[in-house]
């Protein structure tokens, strides 16, 4: 047995790492041509399990230096015929390339389905490499060609990145990197696994964060100029934006309909009610948050499926135009959860909030951070990708989403906690950034 106790909590993607493992025990493994599929199941002392996917290449005992630098080396076990190594197979060119194969020739192993999507040409021979921006996952880039996608952490359920990517690309979207194909499997209760996707790779693409963030660098420089005054102005950008998160939400609508319902404010109130215990600078906007919550649960809306975890991040600039990538939705919660039927106003309030971080994130650790005239310069840029990307939105859908007031302010503070807890936990120097909104949206 492979050491996946000591190799498992140094993985970036690795979720756990603040629980303490009991074991960890191979749930299935499948053989493939050069390499082990395994669906690892890690049990915690604190209990609860998680599943995790590793492709396994087995190797010699004296690597070279060149593959123990990448952290791929899993650690060694007996085997029949002596002492083997075992490597994350996703580090080896040759493996990655392998498994792509199995997608574009539509084979079955096991309970593995390894699928390509109808019509779709996969790069079997481009150069693969792992992609630097590793998160929750580990994408294999083919030469800026595609991008394969391997799900680390697999709870039971189809994973919304795969369905709506799906969705859009079958429905001709523009606005999101073709889906070229997916391996899946089910569990032993007849659950969908969603293990991977492969989608075409967006060419010269630049992340919406990296323009926002130097668009409002380039402001707050440069105190004497106003945000549609200087080189980095965004406001277009941000209004053609708007105009294609509405596109994607119209078509998501078309192909999985729409309902009428009420926000789940419970959940929201839920939320709060764990945000508050770990911040306890949250205490005194408790009742006014439940307040403002409860209130636009009152109301009948618009739910349809969304993105569920937009942010600036999550968004391309290609020359073609903007896609949204990482239809996941929120980590943490679960799949069925994730896949319920939700307002757009969800999705809009979340890339309102990433235009404050953008521009917020700057003054984070300067000297002068407090400074009244940075601060409202900052609030200026806000204000004006803000209102460009809403009225993208609305010159879509035919309304501009500030006119449902209530609504969007309860789903602005709902992620604003959520940020505030999110950032209490991982980057706490930030946490001043969604406090001020709090602060703001309760006023
Ligand atoms: N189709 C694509 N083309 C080019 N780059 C991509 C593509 N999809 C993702 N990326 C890059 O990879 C990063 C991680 O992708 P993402 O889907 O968000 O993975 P994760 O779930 O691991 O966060 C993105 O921030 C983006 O920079
Ligand atoms: O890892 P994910 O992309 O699923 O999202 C999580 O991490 C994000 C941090 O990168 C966090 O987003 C917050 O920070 C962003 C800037 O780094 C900012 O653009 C977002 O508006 C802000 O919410 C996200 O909330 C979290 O789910």
């Amino acid at each position: 047995m492979l050491p996946f106790v000591d190799w498992l909590p140094r993985q970036r993607w690795y979720a756990g790492r603040h629980r303490r493992i009991q074991a960890v025990r191979p749930e299935a493994v499948t053989a493939l041509p050069g390499m082990d599929h395994m669906l690892l199941n890690v049990t915690y002392v604190d209990g609860g399990s998680d599943r995790y996917q590793v492709f396994v290449r087995w190797g010699d005992p004296q690597p070279p230096a060149a593959e123990r630098a990448t952290g791929a080396r899993i650690g060694e076990a007996e085997m029949e015929g002596g002492t083997r190594v075992g490597f994350d197979a996703l580090y080896d060119e040759s493996a990655a390339r392998e498994i792509l194969q199995l997608i574009a020739d539509d084979k079955s192993v096991g309970t593995l389905r390894f699928a390509s999507e109808p019509g779709a040409t996969l790069p079997v021979d481009a150069p693969a490499r792992v992609g630097d921006a590793e998160q929750s996952n580990t994408s294999v880039v083919f030469d800026s060609a595609a991008v394969m996608k391997l799900f680390r952490r697999v709870p039971p359920g189809l994973n919304p990145d795969l369905e709506l990517n799906r969705v859009l690309a079958r429905a001709g979207s523009r606005h999101v990197a073709t889906l070229l194909g997916a391996i899946e499997s089910t569990d032993p209760d007849g659950q969908p696994l969603t293990l991977g996707m492969v989608s075409e790779y967006a060419r010269n693409a630049v992340e919406g964060w990296a323009m926002a963030a130097t668009s409002a660098r380039d402001l707050l420089n440069d105190l004497d100029k106003h945000a549609d005054e200087v080189g980095g102005d965004l406001a277009g950008e941000s209004f053609r934006l708007g105009e294609a998160v509405a596109t994607v939400h119209r078509t998501l609508a078309g192909e999985l309909g729409v309902t009428t319902g009420r926000i789940s404010v419970d959940a929201m109130c839920d939320r709060l009610a764990e945000a508050v215990k770990t911040v306890p600078e949250l205490a005194p906007y408790t009742d006014r948050a439940e307040a403002a919550l409860r209130a636009a649960g009152d109301v009948e809306i618009d739910l349809q499926r969304v993105h569920g975890d937009l942010h600036l991040g999550q968004v391309l600039r290609t020359p073609a135009g903007w896609l949204l990538i990482d239809f996941e939705g929120e980590p943490g919660q679960p799949v069925e959860e994730r896949r319920r039927p939700d307002s757009p106003l969800r999705d809009v309030a979340a890339m309102l909030r990433s235009y404050e971080y953008a521009a917020y994130q700057v003054l984070v650790g300067r000297e002068d951070g407090d400074d009244e005239k940075l601060n409202e310069r900052a609030r200026e840029w806000i204000d004006r990708n803000q209102n460009a990307f809403c009225e993208g939105y609305a010159a879509v859908t035919g309304y501009d989403p500030r006119e449902r007031g209530m609504a969007l302010r309860a789903y602005e503070l709902d992620k604003a906690l959520y940020e505030v807890a999110y950032e209490a936990k991982f980057r706490p120097a930030w946490m001043r950034i969604p406090l001020k909104s709090v602060d703001r949206l309760l006023r």
